[in-house]
């Protein structure tokens, strides 16, 4: 499978670098700087999965320069989502499916409105990466999950084909019928976890130890589960326990991309995510007091 990988940061450097461990054509589709990294220090992924290297990873900074691509990975934070729409055009105008796994839930259909219903899968994953200074990944996690699967019904066989080739790869994951359920079970889940980690500026560990502090965690996914079923998309209370679950597991020192990216004064992701929950909920008139005082707390930091 031709795959093409929008962002080679730590989520796409990361997956790309398993699907050319799979035997993938994998090609980096990146901008001037990354470019200049990745050809002074290739790809290295350090990993409890196994450790993989790239010493020539192929990129391209023009999407002129791909002949081909049967997928296109969008692996671009939120708010560099809109800027990838023209090389993604072009990709799709040629055959590609889109699947975007970046967190949120409003790229979606922001891709469908301007690429075509058809052209959009649906993707999320489930992983702790980071680049170092020398843009290699740290993949700190004991899971990588891929999940993905059709959001119409005329993407069930690429969804098939990303499935087989999965099976060939380190990746764990799998293809649903349920994506736009996972989509927002995920959503919540990051809402919660990214709202309290960087509001607290503090790794799960302490969080969890906080009877208050845990209530607010609570607070924030009832508020998603509200507004997913004003979406008409049921998250049930079992999933609520679920997300709970994944929290209690987490080791101590765990923490949030968003709350990685405030550690590195990097932009936030927090207009994507939960002024994007509170957007969806004034268009449905539900209210999210805790997610907007989660809002309200984050949002100056969001270009520290
Ligand atoms: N990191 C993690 O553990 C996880 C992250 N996620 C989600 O995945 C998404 C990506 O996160 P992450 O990988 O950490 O982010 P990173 O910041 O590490 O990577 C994003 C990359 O996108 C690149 N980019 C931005 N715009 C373009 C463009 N137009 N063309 C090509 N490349 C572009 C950036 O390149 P440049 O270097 O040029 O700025 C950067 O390398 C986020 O939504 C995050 O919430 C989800 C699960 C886990
Ligand atoms: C919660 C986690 C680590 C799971 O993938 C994530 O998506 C993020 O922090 O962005």
């Amino acid at each position: 499978m031709d795959i093409v990988i929008i962002g080679a940061g730590a989520l796409g450097a990361y997956f790309g670098s398993r699907f050319h461990e799979g035997g993938a054509n994998v090609t980096f589709l990146v901008r001037e700087g990354r470019a200049k990294q990745l050809k002074t220090k290739g790809i290295k992924v350090a990993s409890p999965k196994g450790d993989y290297r790239i010493d020539n990873p192929k990129y391209v900074t023009d999407v002129t320069e791909i002949s081909h691509a049967d997928l296109v990975l969008v692996c671009v934070k939120g708010y560099h989502v809109q800027g990838t729409i023209n090389d993604l055009k072009s990709l799709t105008e040629n055959g590609a499916y889109v699947l975007p796994i970046l967190n949120g839930i409003e790229h979606v259909s922001m891709l469908q409105d301007q690429l075509g219903k058809d052209s959009v899968l649906g993707g999320l994953s489930f992983i702790i990466a980071t680049l170092n200074e020398d843009g290699h990944v740290i993949h700190s996690s004991d899971f990588d999950n891929l999940i993905f699967g059709p959001l119409e019904p005329t993407q069930t066989t690429i969804c098939k084909e990303l499935d087989e080739l999965l099976k060939k790869t380190n990746i764990s994951g799998n293809n649903t019928d349920a994506i736009l359920t996972e989509l927002w079970k995920k959503y919540m889940f990051i809402n919660a976890f990214s709202g309290i980690t960087t509001a607290t500026n503090l790794s799960i560990g302490p969080i969890r130890k906080e009877a208050e502090t845990i209530r607010i965690v609570d607070m924030l996914l009832h508020e998603m589960q509200t507004l997913a079923k004003a979406y008409k998309v049921k998250i049930t209370e079992e999933d609520v326990e679920e997300a709970k679950n994944k929290l209690r597991g987490l080791p101590d020192e765990a923490t949030s991309s968003m709350h990685q990216d405030l550690r590195k004064g990097m932009t936030l992701e927090v207009d994507h995510l939960h002024g994007g929950a509170i957007r969806l909920a004034k268009a449905v008139g539900v209210e999210m007091p805790y997610t907007e005082t989660i809002y309200g707390v984050i949002k100056p930091f969001e270009n520290a």
